[in-house]
């Protein structure tokens, strides 16, 4: 999937004339100016790292602050994952997706330009460097958790063709002025044909979030996001990590924690201790139940994201008692794998014998690694 190919079919007549009805479709940037608004790339301007290159936050001549990701090293891979990201931010638009300013192709400099966030990531609000800043409030992050489900809806059931992320969690939830979600980084996402049901594919993603049919099958479907969607949602509600180490030598997956505990109805035992008990019980309920039914092992129990979204707004009484009575939050005395879809599957432990078919990514998955979902 060359560069070139893709934005050649990405710029359309019909996109140019587009863009030129609308200010805040995307444009070209010359190396010049992406230099002038960051300083140089000047270290005190980088915002962080990612598997790809850095970024930068800068600010144009019109005072408006952008951030610059700068492709690091010069690669097919590099390549197609700046094409792949130019061509669906170009092509969609909503207000949970981090939106594109435009791109710079000059020489051997690839450089991707984003609408800054002020307030970063999730991640660093969850575990990094905002932590002790605790200013994820419960009402906040129940709206960062429905804004990034409308967000992946949108990837999912409105957008043509329908996109499948591939890479969801907690710093790619990107938190504008006002801490509203925007879904970013889609650099791994995969454009599905008309009709298709999944697409077979290299293995992306990162560790802990990743779907078990997905990580040993390669089978990539919408359900893939879900199941990746649920994981983030439990971090967010809990303000644990996807894979938390329970001694040095032994790990535990964030579905293997909540589940026990949700089964005995102790949803106020999830909560992130930080919010010192300040959440609304009905909603924590949401968010942990809607979590884990996301997060099943079978793709074809988890709901959509419509559904997702839907759900965690409470909007149908029925389907949220539905959702409480689903066979999989009854009490389990014994399980023989502590997986989230009952004693009779066990399809969510990822054995040391798995096929290693995982791409390796700086920060990401591989798949020995992958046993560390099983405590
Ligand atoms: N538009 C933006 N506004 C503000 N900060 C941003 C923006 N885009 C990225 N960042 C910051 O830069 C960091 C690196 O982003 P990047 O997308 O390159 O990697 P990542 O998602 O952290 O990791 P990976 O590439 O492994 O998926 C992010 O964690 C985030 O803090």
């Amino acid at each position: 999937m060359a560069f070139c190919s893709l934005l050649c079919c990405g710029m359309t007549s019909n996109r140019r004339e587009h863009r030129k009805k609308s200010s805040t479709t995307w444009r070209v940037f010359s190396l010049k100016e992406l230099h002038s608004a960051t300083n140089s790339f000047n270290y005190d301007n980088k915002l962080g790292e990612g598997g790809f290159g850095s970024v930068y936050w800068g600010q144009l001549w019109d005072g408006s602050q952008i951030a610059v990701k700068r492709l690091r090293v010069w690669s097919n891979k590099a390549e197609t994952e700046f094409a792949v990201e130019v061509e669906i931010l170009g092509r969609v638009r909503h207000k949970n997706l981090l939106t594109l300013r435009g791109y710079c192709a000059e020489g051997q400099e690839r450089l991707i330009v984003y609408e800054y966030m002020p307030n970063l990531s999730l991640l660093s609000h969850l575990h990094g460097r905002h932590l002790a800043e605790c200013v994820l409030d419960w009402g906040r992050r129940m709206s960062i958790a429905i804004g990034s489900a409308e967000g992946i809806a949108y990837l999912h059931h409105h957008a043509t063709p329908h996109i499948i992320h591939r890479d969801i969690k907690a710093s790619n939830v990107l938190l504008d002025s006002d801490f509203q979600a925007r879904v970013a980084d889609f650099g791994f996402a995969k454009l599905i044909p008309d009709g298709a049901s999944h697409v077979t594919t290299k293995v992306k993603g990162t560790l802990g979030y990743l779907a078990p049919e997905y990580a040993m099958l390669g089978k990539a479907s919408e359900s893939c996001d879900v199941y990746s969607f649920g994981i983030l949602l439990l971090e967010l509600g809990s303000g644990k990590k996807p894979i938390e180490m329970r001694s040095p030598a032994v790990k535990q997956a964030i579905t293997d924690w909540a589940l026990p505990l949700a089964r005995e109805r102790r949803f106020g035992a999830i909560a992130d201790p930080r919010l010192n008990g300040n959440y609304e019980e009905a909603e924590l309920k949401r968010v942990v139940l809607v979590a884990l039914i996301c997060a099943q092992s079978k793709p074809e129990k988890r709901p959509t994201m419509l559904e997702v979204v839907d759900l965690l707004k409470g909007e149908s009484k029925e389907k949220l008692s539905n959702l409480e009575n689903d066979e999989m939050f009854r009490p389990e005395p014994t399980m023989s794998c502590q997986g989230v879809s009952g004693p009779d599957d066990n399809s969510d432990c990822i054995t040391e014998e798995t096929d290693s078919r995982v791409d390796v990514k700086q920060g990401t998955y591989s798949l020995p690694e992958a046993a560390a979902h099983i405590s």
